[in-house]
């Protein structure tokens, strides 16, 4: 869709809205999770990879911060880091995943390693954190608005998980669980802005453009999994079974 005409802030929230039928929730890899489809390997390699993007979310919204300079702004965006690190003696979100991991079989260790993310989930998380360092903070804020569609994916989670999947240990579910009203809260917040920067057709066009950006990173993610963990097609594959891609941080 190209608008060629400002739209009123409920069209383009709509518009915006509408970006939904791309989100990863109509993955396959996503649909084979929720029917019960996937093995334990799916959803462990599926709880390995995401970490990466859970601990580079901080990462992120540290970048948006440090490009805004309106307190306002700042004073709520800085909970979005609080919500994942943790505050005031609560663990937060990484400590939530951390706990999915040993609830779906992994040892905290082998997440933090990060040794088993693969190069495509490594390349495309870390082209959203090099974006919010690039981008001026508007638009940075605002590509997080994928999270419009999180609700309902961690919801569906919820909902199928438990019935498919009973050997996931009941912790594990507690991340979900509290993503419910973080992510509600944080697409208040990032909508509101949207809807008052971004009013003619140039700004709109580019902003629905840095969202579908945000949905290819997240779509990425998956086809990186099926990959390796639907198709047995690991990187190197032809050449070892042996994990050999680069496992640390290098940018
Ligand atoms: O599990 C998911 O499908 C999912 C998706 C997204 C998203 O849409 O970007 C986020 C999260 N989870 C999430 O847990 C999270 O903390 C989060 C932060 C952001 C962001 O862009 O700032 N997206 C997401």
């Amino acid at each position: 869709m190209i608008i060629t005409e400002a739209l009123s802030p409920q069209e383009f929230e709509q518009a915006l809205r509408a970006k939904g039928a791309f989100y990863h929730i109509h993955h396959p890899y996503h649909i084979a999770m929720h029917n019960g489809d996937a093995t334990r390997e799916q959803i462990q390699g599926w709880v390995v990879n995401r970490f990466y993007y859970q601990t580079n979310i901080p990462l992120k919204d540290a970048a948006i911060m440090s490009n805004c300079p309106d307190p306002a702004t700042r004073r709520k965006w800085v909970q979005r880091i609080l919500d994942h690190d943790g505050s005031n003696g609560q663990e937060g979100g990484i400590e939530a995943w951390l706990q999915l991991g040993e609830a779906v079989g992994l040892d905290r260790e082998v997440l933090l390693s990060e040794k088993l993310v693969l190069p495509g989930v490594r390349f495309a998380v870390d082209a959203y954190v090099n974006f919010a360092r690039r981008a001026n903070w508007q638009e940075a804020a605002c590509s997080s608005l994928t999270e419009l569609f999180a609700p309902q994916i961690h919801q569906s989670r919820l909902d199928s998980w438990p019935q498919h999947y009973p050997w996931i240990k009941e912790e594990g579910y507690f991340y979900f669980r509290s993503r419910l009203s973080q992510a509600n809260r944080d697409v208040e917040h990032g909508l509101a802005l949207a809807l008052e920067v971004f009013t003619t057709a140039e700004q709109q066009n580019r902003m629905l453009e840095i969202l579908q950006f945000k949905l290819d990173i997240l779509w990425t993610l998956l086809d990186a999994m099926t990959m390796a963990y639907a198709l047995q097609r690991p990187p190197y594959h032809t050449v070892t079974d042996q994990v050999s891609w680069h496992s640390t941080r290098l940018v």
